[in-house]
């Protein structure tokens, strides 16, 4: 019997009784708590009874097997564990531990129209400390343009200034990626679908305890610390065999497919920028590139509620991030990215249609700090939500990151070395602080 199951609830059997002929056959069964969520199943007759229950939550998802004690609804319920994937095992391996935060921000900005406040936890007071600069002379982000990254004629005067957006901000936006057609329109128009739907809704793919998927919240470590202004969907989304698709929504319809495209297109862009930035290094692109094999790749949907006190909150606390590269997509025109630079924020104004990149820390030990992983924040709006897909590149596991050697010839190391376990294990631990983490790896 297959062990593997990936469905988190006490589950009911109504219609066990009805089996008997004509396997497989296709039927719905409910789960009873702690909601009436429908799931599909495939239902398997093996060769000698007891009969298996094959359950497929939607194909393609791994089929996962039910004891047959469980065919009659008048069994006693299982209590069974959720399959998180492999990311939820390193998450295990590596006893980082979110404490359950079981608000939605959505329903708490919602109930601020009845008290008027902005509850204490979410109430930040740091953030009035730094000055922010909005639309200041000389502080345009970089522009790449993907065309000419890509035309062998401006190639390499593009892939210059690449780097040099790499060295001196770590961010830059991307325009002319060419995605094929409505593909942007798609996702954006998806995403949008799943967070206006019901919380009851949403909380089908909710984080169950200690898991990392779902929608819900991360680096949240105590009952005490301060909470950010915004509810995420997370999902690892590449080795396409990692995935755990139980948590991705099956509402709107189109969300599977729509998302399986666009990690698809992020995927091929990262291995071409990766490339680029190889060439730009005077590196070898393998040599890059292995640190990245199997391209992990995972998205953190994220949405900003409005808040009539945006002053008082904050969408996503400074930090930076923990993976190679970032592609942040703006869902709808609303600002909210800054970024800090020469000891200010500064607000990011998104090209529409354009892809903001970003360097994570990996890239910046790689490069021995001639890349930069930049801190970054988002605030809030107070009339409008923002929504935001931030599609991270990430090492792969049993990679050892440090400085590329070809890039040591000219001088010392001035980064440890780190298992990537150990690597992210850090990251997580240092609860999304700043730079604190990548000041930490510093030798
Ligand atoms: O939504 C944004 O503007 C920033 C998102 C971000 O930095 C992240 O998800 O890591
Ligand atoms: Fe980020």
């Amino acid at each position: 019997m297959r062990s593997r199951v990936w469905i988190d609830r006490w589950l009911d059997w109504p219609l066990a009784p009805t089996l008997g002929s004509g396997f497989p056959q296709r039927f719905r069964v409910w789960s009873k708590l702690p909601l009436n969520l429908d799931y599909e199943a495939t239902v398997t007759c093996h060769a000698s009874l007891p009969i298996e229950l094959l359950y497929a939550a939607y194909p393609p998802c791994e089929l996962s097997v039910i004891p047959s004690v469980c065919m009659s609804s008048a069994t006693p319920r299982k209590k069974l564990q959720g399959n998180q994937g492999r990311m939820a095992e390193i998450f295990d391996k590596m006893k980082v531990e979110f404490v359950d935060q079981d608000e939605s921000v959505q329903a708490v900005a919602d109930n601020i129209h009845d008290t008027g406040e902005v509850p204490e936890r979410y109430v930040r007071s740091e953030i009035k400390a730094d000055p922010v600069i909005v639309d200041a002379e000389g502080y345009n982000l970089p522009v790449i343009d993907m065309s000419r990254l890509l035309n062998p004629e401006f190639s390499e005067e593009e892939t210059a200034k690449l780097g040099s957006a790499c060295e001196n901000w770590g961010f830059f936006q991307l325009v002319n990626h060419r995605f094929n057609g409505g593909l942007l329109q798609k996702i954006k128009a998806d995403i949008t679908e799943f967070f206006s739907l019901p919380l009851e809704e949403k909380l089908a793919v909710a984080i169950p305890p200690n898991g990392i998927q779902g929608f819900g919240h991360h680096f949240v470590f105590s009952k005490e610390q301060k909470l950010d202004w915004v509810d995420i969907l997370f999902l690892a989304t590449r080795p396409v065999e990692e995935r755990s698709l139980a948590f991705w929504p099956t509402k709107p319809s189109t969300f599977r497919d729509t998302m399986d495209k666009y990690s698809l297109e992020l995927s091929n862009l990262s291995v071409q920028l990766f490339k680029v930035m190889a060439n730009n290094l005077g590196v070898n692109q393998e040599a890059l590139l292995g640190t990245f094999k199997g391209l992990p790749q995972s998205m953190r949907i994220n949405y900003y509620p409005p808040c009539s006190q945006a002053d008082k909150v904050l969408g996503l606390s400074p930090h930076t991030d923990g993976v190679g590269m970032t592609f942040l997509l703006q869902v709808n025109d609303v600002e909210g990215l800054q970024i800090r630079k020469d000891g200010r924020w500064f607000s990011v104004k998104a090209i529409p249609g354009a892809l903001v990149v970003n360097i994570g820390d990996v890239l910046e030990v790689l490069t021995n700090g001639q890349y930069k992983s930049i801190e970054h924040r988002a605030v809030i709006n107070p009339v409008k939500e923002r929504i935001t897909i931030a599609t991270f590149h990430s090492v792969s596991l049993g990679c050892t990151i440090g400085p590329l050697q070809e890039l040591l010839k000219a001088g010392e190391a001035r980064y440890k070395v780190l298992d990537s376990v150990e690597f992210t294990k850090g990251y997580f631990s240092a609860k999304l602080e700043g730079r604190r983490y990548l000041e930490s790896l510093k030798l």
